[in-house]
């Protein structure tokens, strides 16, 4: 137990399957990835063996990241141990329950004659994602599967609309990330439905036809949303294109903007909210960016795509090493946990240890980076093109995550005006999730804390929404 506790100290880990920590073998794709050298986001695949170098970037940048307004006190504060803990019996009491009473209900028998296909959304590395629909009852077989329905929008038979994510046949990896994902899925349904895109099953194709492969996993979700964040930010409009689902027409008469600010602010306390509820039961997203927050017709933000995450209760998933980075939005250290971290113990077991490791190492603060990021994004118009964000990035590096220095030496010219307003709480908030991790891994500020820090303070967002839906209600 002592070597659990003390990464220092503990033996490097050979590669062995599941890893809770990731292997030496991934520090050459840390390397790449920091040097810039991956431009797409990647999957790393172990490299040569034999490679022991501690990859320390976990330890690095000591800064006092204090500043105006905040208790440095709380940067990096594990407010979620406590709630690794309950996470435990969530995994041994409440997931068997739910399996029981969901089939009791008959909620996980799902058939692929359930569903039609509409268009296809995207492709990622393991699954092909589809836009459907929940065949009603009254619909005969000959209508569902095998034919692809590319007006299911405008087809006012099909009332429930899907999302359904076919898992790729044959490809290396592809079915376990699958099983990951669908694990995941029911875990934050449990742990905090509101947050996340609601998972209604899965099903294996029972035929080939169409999209269909015989034996092959779909997973299906309730549709949530017709854009995501990363379509909305795209939009020239931004961010007043999310103003009316958001708040009504409750901000017009403020000035353009404050009006700017109060929706950014709105949709980063959705986001954190909902980091705060996963990181509490011990699940890390690690792909949090604008392309996986779907916006609901409410102005509800989602998250969505848990397959590259990480439950560090009984190390689910805990690959680094084959992780899914995206590296615009993911944090210098690339992984979760330092690398010297030992392979989890038995499941039961590890899960009583995970409060003492994530107080040692706050993965949680991997998430509150790429969160650190989409506030720069949505706040300063420059960084919202892909070039922009890029740029960024790279000059980021170069100031060693120091975003400060950033702001000091930057040639290009960047818009802080929004970031900058109320005594720049926005600047002070965002240069405490944009850094190096500090002193014993911390140094960043962990979803609770960000919630407390004064630029949430001032609800003003929240105002706005209240009385959105007050005068909605009318
Ligand atoms: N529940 C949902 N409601 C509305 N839209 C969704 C939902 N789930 C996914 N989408 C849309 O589909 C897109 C792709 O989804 P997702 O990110 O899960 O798959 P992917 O990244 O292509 O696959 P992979 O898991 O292999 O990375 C999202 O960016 C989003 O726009």
């Amino acid at each position: 137990m002592a070597s659990l506790l003390s990464p220092a100290a503990a033996p490097v880990p050979q590669a062995r399957q599941p890893l809770w920590i990731s292997s030496p073998r991934a520090v050459p794709h840390a390397a790449r990835l920091r040097s810039g050298a991956a431009r797409q986001p990647v999957r790393c695949s172990a490299a040569p063996g034999g490679f022991r170098r501690r990859n320390r970037c976990w330890l690095a940048g000591d800064r006092e990241v204090g500043g105006p307004g905040f208790r440095g006190a709380e940067l990096g504060v594990p407010d979620g141990a406590a709630g690794v803990l309950v996470g435990a019996v969530d995994a041994y009491l409440l997931a068997p329950l739910q399996l029981g009473l969901d089939r009791l209900l008959g909620r996980r028998n799902l058939r692929m004659s359930d569903f039609v296909l509409g268009e296809r959304l995207g492709e990622g590395s393991f699954g092909v994602v589809y836009y459907g629909a929940i065949v009603p009852k009254d619909v005969t077989i000959e209508e569902r599967v095998g034919k692809r329905r590319t007006r299911l929008e405008v087809d006012d038979r099909f009332k429930e609309k899907v999302i359904l994510k076919k898992i790729k046949v044959g490809t290396k990896g592809a079915e376990e990330c699958g099983e990951f994902e669908e694990w995941f899925n029911y875990r934050v349904s449990r742990a905090a439905p509101e947050s996340c895109a609601e998972f209604l099953g899965s099903f294996i194709a029972d035929r080939t036809v169409s999209e269909f492969t015989k034996g092959g996993k779909w997973l299906v979700w309730k549709f949530e949303g017709n854009r995501n964040l990363a379509d909305y930010i795209r939009d020239r409009s931004f961010p007043l294109n999310l103003e009316s689902i958001m708040f009504g027409r409750v901000l017009q008469g403020t000035d353009a903007i404050k009006r700017n600010a109060l929706i950014i602010k709105q949709v980063m306390r959705q986001i954190i909210t909902s980091l705060k509820k996963i990181h509490d039961t011990g699940i890390v997203h690690r792909d949090i960016k604008p392309a996986n927050l779907v916006v609901t017709r409410k102005g509800q933000i989602k998250l969505i795509d848990f397959g590259a995450a990480t439950d560090l209760r009984i190390g689910k998933n805990y690959e680094p090493d084959r992780g899914l980075l995206d590296p615009d939005y993911c944090p210098p250290e690339l992984y979760v946990l330092p690398e010297e971290t030992p392979e989890p113990p038995a499941e039961p077991i590890a899960a009583i240890l995970s409060p003492f490791l994530w107080q040692l190492n706050s993965p949680d603060l991997f998430d509150m980076y790429s969160a650190g990021i989409i506030l720069m994004q949505m706040a300063v118009p420059s960084l919202r093109s892909s070039a922009g964000l890029k740029n960024f990035n790279s000059e980021l590096k170069t100031f060693g995550y120091d975003l400060s220095r950033w702001r000091e030496s930057t040639r290009s010219r960047p818009d802080l005006s929004i970031l900058d307003l109320d005594s720049g709480r926005g600047w002070d908030l965002a240069t405490k999730l944009i850094s190096e991790r500090g002193n014993l891994g911390r140094g960043r500020l962990t979803a609770a804390a960000a919630l407390r820090h004064p630029y949430f303070l001032l609800g003003g967002d929240q105002a706005a929404s209240i009385l959105s839906r007050l005068s909605l209600s009318r």
